[in-house]
């Protein structure tokens, strides 16, 4: 949005038949003109509005990169997806909730990816605690041609490998099964080859306040053991909870029910880390998530380092994954650009139990303060290996779409899953059926709304939002149209849920890739003049020439005009317009 210099100088406009004449006082306490109707050039049958202004100073306008893209992408940027997602199920038939999935070795020839982007795909997500940059790189380039030449609109996530304590050796190339009674020792000392019933730590302090009787919980509850000694920092453990260790296994301690929280001195972004960070920059991705994130300070050093570093903007994910950043929620989310619920790790540090109360409460506390949230992990686990889903991993995501999540995610259903293809429409159809379902049942009327924004512009920028998608749905209009420069209008409007899909215009690259992961926005790339009733025309007139509009069909468009030199004033709107 738009920043008022000058909010001392705010004043409204009403145009048309508008009943919301009592904007006055209550909204901004200024003065409120009525104006006359106005119809543009007999393409639009009626057109109600409601219109903000504020003074402003110009602003500067980019375009040059964007003429660029735009010999490449068409005159709209519509990726081919959505488009052919709006021809085949009409407007309200689109998808809502926006699919992630994590690219691995089962997935990243350039005819999987090409399959993933048709099957529906938003944004790819690289983990790179596996594999080497070089073929990180390999695959970016890959999804960034698929983008250019084939008309898809995928963004691409990084996700940092964190320093985090996990098993690097436990005596055989896969899986090893934990006997009950089985004594087992616990060492980050380092030796060549295997030994049996020993677990080789990748850090030394992994034992540090561990005491003899504490429980030592694998990858929260794949095993269990008891320490029974502790030697330097070795523990000779006791199996008390048979079960299987994994490769790279992680570990927990806990005390009378609870676990033992230790502060190691192991930072959040590591050497390998930044430069994970470095190669991202250098290929240009769009999402940075940031793993084991304990409190906003890492969030806020790496935010400052991008706008620094990068002449690109991306946007900085905090993964919520351990009892720590639980703590420090809040101010996570509010330093972040999104939120990734990491359900694996997250279930390393809290009872299993605890995780569906908390991804409920982290997806509250992400819609209220704006920000777009990926439920993660184990969505389809059972798809890794089986072509059907059990039933119970269905509901699960149901249940994350009845949240309203902005985003659900494939982890190693995708990356090494035999059926990732089938899963990517299993989350598509479970998420889509799931909508109609919430829209049949106005569930989205239930949803609280606290205000959000403190200064005057963020307040009516939020009302514009709230008001724009509550007409929208009392209405029953067939799209949302929403100019939006930086982002922050299609966010708000998304944060109401509203019925219609959100169609977001931006002349911004950045702009359009960070939106791929908000709930409800589908993200146009347009060349936008200063002169916003030719854009709305010449928008409207591109859709309806693919015959994607149609005489009658009715649209809500929602405008926030950066000042320039020719039109100084910022001009915040709702118009409602009727296809002739
Ligand atoms: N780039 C990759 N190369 C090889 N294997 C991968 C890659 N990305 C993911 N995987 C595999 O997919 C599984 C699930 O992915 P993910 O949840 O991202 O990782 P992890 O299980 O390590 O947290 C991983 O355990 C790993 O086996
Ligand atoms: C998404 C997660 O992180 P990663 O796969 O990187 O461990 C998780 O822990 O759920
Ligand atoms: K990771
Ligand atoms: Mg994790």
């Amino acid at each position: 949005m738009a920043v008022v210099r000058d909010p001392s100088l705010l004043c409204g406009r009403i145009t048309g038949k508008n009943p919301c004449l009592d904007l006055k006082n209550r909204v901004f306490g200024a003065p409120v003109f009525a104006g006359g109707f106005s119809c543009s050039g007999g393409k639009l049958k009626g057109k109600i509005g409601i219109g903000v202004r504020a003074a402003l100073q110009v602003g500067v306008e980019e375009s040059k990169r964007l003429r660029d893209l735009k010999g490449l992408r068409g005159v709209l940027g519509f990726d081919v997806v959505s488009e052919g997602e709006l021809r085949e199920k009409g407007f309200l038939g689109m998808r809502k909730t926006k699919l992630v999935c994590t690219i691995g070795p089962a997935c990243c020839s350039l005819e999987d990816l090409e399959k993933l982007a048709l099957g529906g795909m938003n944004v790819a997500r690289l983990n790179m605690c596996h594999n080497g940059r070089g073929w990180h790189r390999d695959v970016i380039r890959k999804i960034k041609s698929l983008n250019e030449t084939k008309g898809f609109c995928v963004s691409v996530m990084i996700d940092t490998e964190g320093s985090q304590i996990h098993v690097v050796d436990h005596g055989a190339p896969s899986s090893v099964k934990a006997e009950d009674g089985s004594i087992w020792l616990f060492t980050a000392q380092k030796f060549e080859g295997s030994r049996p019933l020993t677990v080789q730590a990748n850090y030394e302090g992994f034992s540090e306040g561990i005491e003899v009787g504490d429980e030592l919980v694998i990858d929260g509850g794949m095993a269990g053991f008891e320490v029974i000694e502790k030697n330097g920092s070795d523990l000779r453990c006791k199996c008390t909870d048979p079960g299987l260790l994994l490769p790279r296994a992680k570990f927990s301690f806990w005390r009378d029910g609870k676990l033992v929280e230790r502060n190691y001195e192991l930072p959040t972004l590591s050497t390998k880390d930044w430069a994970d960070i470095e190669f991202g920059i250098s290929e240009g991705v769009d999402f940075i998530a940031v793993s084991f994130v304990n409190d906003s300070g890492s969030v806020w050093h790496l935010k400052n380092y991008l706008s620094t570093k990068s002449s690109k903007s991306m946007g900085v994910l905090a993964k919520i994954e351990s009892l720590e950043s639980l703590h420090k929620l809040e101010e996570i989310v509010e330093a972040s650009d999104g939120i990734m619920v990491a359900r694996g790790d997250l279930g390393v540090e809290i009872p299993l139990e605890k995780i569906p109360v908390m991804q409920e409460e982290i997806v509250n506390v992400c819609r209220q303060l704006n920000k777009p949230v990926i439920v993660a992990s184990q969505l389809l686990e059972s798809m890794i290996e089986y072509p059907t889903p059990t039933r119970a991993e269905v509901a699960d995501v149901s249940e994350a779409v009845r949240q309203y999540a902005d985003a659900l995610m494939l982890s190693g259903e995708s990356a090494i899953g035999l059926y990732g293809q089938k899963a990517l429409s299993v989350l598509r159809m479970t998420s889509s059926r799931m909508e109609t379902w919430g829209r049949e049942e106005n569930q989205q009327c239930l949803l609280l709304q606290h205000q959000l924004g403190v200064s005057l512009p963020d307040r009516i920028a939020e009302q514009i939002c709230n008001c724009a998608a509550e007409m929208a749905n009392k209405l029953g209009v067939d799209a949302i149209f929403v100019y939006t420069k930086h982002g922050h209008m299609a966010s708000l409007l998304s944060r109401n849920r509203p019925n219609p899909p959100i169609f977001a215009l931006t002349n911004n690259d950045d702009t359009r890739m960070a939106l791929n992961l908000q709930w409800g926005v589908i993200p146009l790339l347009v060349d936008l003049s200063e002169d916003m009733e030719a854009n709305i025309s010449k928008t409207i007139d591109l859709i309806k020439s693919r015959a994607m509009l149609k005489q009658g069909d009715t649209i809500l468009v929602v405008s926030d005009v950066v000042p320039t030199r020719s039109t100084p004033m910022a001009f915040q709107s709702i118009q409602v317009k009727t296809i002739a």
